[in-house]
């Protein structure tokens, strides 16, 4: 099995840090006690579960009781946003955006078709929202504003708080996916106006299928997963101990090197950036280069498919990605790109790189060292290399009518 690589691929998943590994380890062996049981052997379990509780919280600057493990980001979305409405029966609307992720998106739509309205909010040619489109969606109806922090596939990072200020106008609940930002932003729950905020472990180097939403002390929640009354009834189900134990370390060391780390990625990834932008001919970042997370660039390459350019990469060894890992393979242009009204070129030619605290200097030289000349031979097989090709114009016809 191939295990040696370069990793830029840390928004599609991270690797589980050792140290996390080894605080974990034990709850696969020793210590298989059930937390909620009444003899020690199952308490030392529980105390373990409220330790990770604690280191959770803290990365978040939430309160412990705020905190509800899950299965990862795509369950904190769902229950957050169902959570929301069960809560308030009577109003009906959500507001959103166009370029959320699926596990917002894909219930949204699914809302739809059980009677709510929705308005998904627009971005502009960087990937930003329009404040007053906002505000001229919210209405007293309006049960809940679901927003990312930061985009998945851009790192184009959302004004949280000034969104949350209008929405608490509105006396609508707040729900944000940070799923990206955790641990390249610090967060304070203890001043924002955000209601609910859903994490994934497997983005700040813990195992996948673990994660948490914070859910505001005050807010009423009602499960979505209903079982026994474990984490204060508000979900059901034997916590997954190594996954809280793991979760809760990846906190903890994620708050730790926050600030180091982050510096380091921008770093890394402005040097990657700047270099390929000066040495490759018809490229340019996609989204907001000035509010994007330390760790992400997306770079359109022109007139080229950005399939090419990733298998190109993984025969020198390089992990990079055309977009969410759960759309890739599908032959659609991202959504987020799209939403952003991109080029056909641009949309077709973009890759991602996403770095994380292990990247090193040598990496980002490997990758320096072969892209442009990957670019430059995929431009000379390429069938359209002007923007002004008759054939593209089609394509953006046909674009702008899906
Ligand atoms: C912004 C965002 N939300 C939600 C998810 C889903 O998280 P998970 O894979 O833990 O279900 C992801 C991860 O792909 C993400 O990037
Ligand atoms: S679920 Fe992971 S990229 Fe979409």
């Amino acid at each position: 099995m191939l295990k040696d690589c370069i990793y830029l691929d840390n928004n599609a998943t991270t690797k589980v840090d050792p140290e996390v590994v080894e605080a974990m380890l034990p709850y696969l062996s020793d210590y298989y006690g059930n937390p909620s049981s009444m003899h020690t052997f199952g308490g030392q379990v529980g105390k373990a579960v409220k330790q990770g509780r604690e280191q959770v919280a803290a990365l978040l600057g939430a309160d412990e009781s705020e905190i509800v493990f899950t299965s990862g980001g795509t369950e904190g979305d769902n229950a957050a946003i169902r959570a929301a409405l069960l809560a308030q029966p009577d109003k009906r609307h959500i507001i959103t955006t166009q370029v959320e992720h699926p596990a917002v998106l894909n219930v949204c739509k699914q809302l739809e078709s059980q009677g709510y309205s929705v308005t998904y909010l627009s971005v502009n040619r960087q990937g930003q929202l329009d404040l007053n489109e906002l505000e001229a969606s919210l209405t007293g109806n309006t049960a809940l504003v679901t927003i990312m922090y930061a985009n998945n596939e851009t790192g184009t990072i959302f004004p949280i708080e000034q969104i949350g200020m209008r929405v608490k106008e509105y006396g609508a609940l707040f729900h944000v996916d940070a799923v990206q930002a955790v641990g390249k932003i610090p967060m304070n729950m203890k001043t924002s106006t955000i209601d609910m905020l859903t994490m994934s472990g497997h983005k700040i180097h813990a195992p996948k299928g673990i994660g948490a939403l914070y859910v505001r002390r005050g807010v009423r929640f009602r499960p979505m997963i209903v079982g026994g009354g474990q984490q204060r009834g508000r979900r059901g189900g034997t916590e997954n101990v190594p996954g809280v134990v793991a979760l809760g370390k990846a906190a903890e060391l994620e708050l730790l090197h926050l600030e180091e780390a982050t510096t380091r990625e921008k770093r890394l990834r402005d040097r990657l950036e700047q270099t390929l932008l000066a040495q490759i001919p018809d490229c340019e970042v996609n989204g907001d280069a000035s509010q994007r997370l330390p760790n992400t660039t997306n770079i359109g390459f022109k007139f080229i498919e950005g399939e090419a350019i990733l298998l190109s990469l993984n025969k020198h060894g390089i992990c990079a990605s055309s977009g969410s890992a759960c759309s890739s393979g599908s032959l659609e242009p991202s959504h987020v790109l799209r939403a952003m009204g991109l080029p056909y070129t641009i949309l077709h030619g973009s890759i991602r790189f996403s770095l994380c605290r292990y990247t090193t200097e040598a990496e980002i030289d490997a990758v320096l060292a072969v892209m442009p000349g990957i670019v430059e031979h995929l431009r000379t097989l390429s069938p359209f290399k002007s923007d002004n090709a008759s054939w593209l114009q089609e394509q953006e016809k046909s674009l702008a009518h899906r």
